[in-house]
């Protein structure tokens, strides 16, 4: 059931339903009917099988229940997301393997395809996974100048999958792409704007979340119809790739995961995070 908070968010007091709490908050403004979901999994919100089942079960949700936008968020002091969970790939059971990617595949179709306009607040580090959800939002809002975000897969010594290079690409173009990917490029917050990775840079969380909320409210005269069809019509091309080559994907990443030099390029990697 829900029930009426009044929520400290960024130093403002909101009015607004609680409408679940733990690894996810998620927090819907009554008078906008703007989400605000944070993520708030210590120390780097890190996505692993639980983590992304709590995103796309919330996803869900929002969709079901008809909110005008939603603001993707970090609750942590320097990162917005790690990415994908290293610890998942590394020396895995093949059965919970099958089902995180499983559930990675369906929570990138649930944020890429969103009925409703998405922002991303980036107030952290962005890396691989992490830049991902930030790119399939429909707006990104980072802070700046200190943080990086980027798809640095080739650094670990693994591929970033098709539908991750497509989302990039869809985003800043296929030279630009092709270049950040096959380096592993983290842009710094200058770059990703002069690159188009983001679309716009802010000195505070505080300010960022204003720009977002900006960005969002230009959707209260719009008919959230018109605004899926022509969602729908240009992101299709990116996503239906995936939609059509689930197993094949998935078959992939379960023989390129256990295969011993990935393992041990992702060894080496993690021993040099843990450093
Ligand atoms: C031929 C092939 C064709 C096609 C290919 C098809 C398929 C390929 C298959 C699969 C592709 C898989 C794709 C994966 C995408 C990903 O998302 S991989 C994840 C990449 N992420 C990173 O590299 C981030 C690494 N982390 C950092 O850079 C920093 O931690 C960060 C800047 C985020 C924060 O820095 P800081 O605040 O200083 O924190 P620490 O570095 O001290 O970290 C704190 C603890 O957290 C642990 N940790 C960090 N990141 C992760 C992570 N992603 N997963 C798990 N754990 C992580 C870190 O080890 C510390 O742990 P400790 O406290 O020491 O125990």
């Amino acid at each position: 059931m829900l029930r009426r908070y009044i929520l400290l968010n960024t130093n403002k007091f909101v009015n607004c339903r609680h409408v679940s709490q733990s690894m996810l908050q998620s927090t819907v403004d009554e008078k906008s009917g703007i989400a605000t979901v944070t993520m708030n999994k210590p120390p780097v919100n890190s996505l692993n099988l639980e983590f992304l089942d709590e995103i796309n079960t919330q996803l869900n949700k929002l969709q079901k229940d008809k909110i005008r936008g939603m603001i993707l968020t970090s609750g942590l002091q320097k990162v917005f997301c790690a990415g994908l969970d290293i610890t998942e790939f590394y020396n895995p059971n093949p059965d919970r393997l099958a089902k995180f990617w499983t559930v990675l595949q369906d929570t990138w179709l649930s944020l890429y395809m969103a009925s409703f306009p998405t922002v991303a607040v980036i107030n952290g580090h962005s890396p691989a996974g992490g830049c991902l959800f930030a790119m399939s939002c429909d707006y990104r809002v980072m802070v700046g100048p200190k943080y990086t975000i980027g798809l640095n897969e080739t650094k670990l010594g693994i591929v970033a999958p098709k539908w991750f290079q497509d989302t990039m690409v869809a985003v800043i173009g296929q030279r630009k792409a092709e270049v950040s990917l096959t380096t592993g490029k983290m842009y710094t917050t200058d770059e990703a704007l002069q690159v188009g990775l983001i679309d716009e840079s802010l000195p505070d969380a505080d300010s960022a979340l204003k720009k977002g909320t900006q960005f969002l409210n230009n959707f209260q005269r719009i008919s959230p119809w018109a605004f899926k069809m022509t969602k729908d019509i240009s992101r299709q091309p990116t996503v239906q790739w995936l939609i059509d080559n689930k197993q094949k994907d998935l078959d992939f990443v379960l023989k390129f995961m256990q295969s011993p030099d990935v393992q041990k390029s992702l060894g080496l990697y993690l021993q040099s995070l843990k450093k």
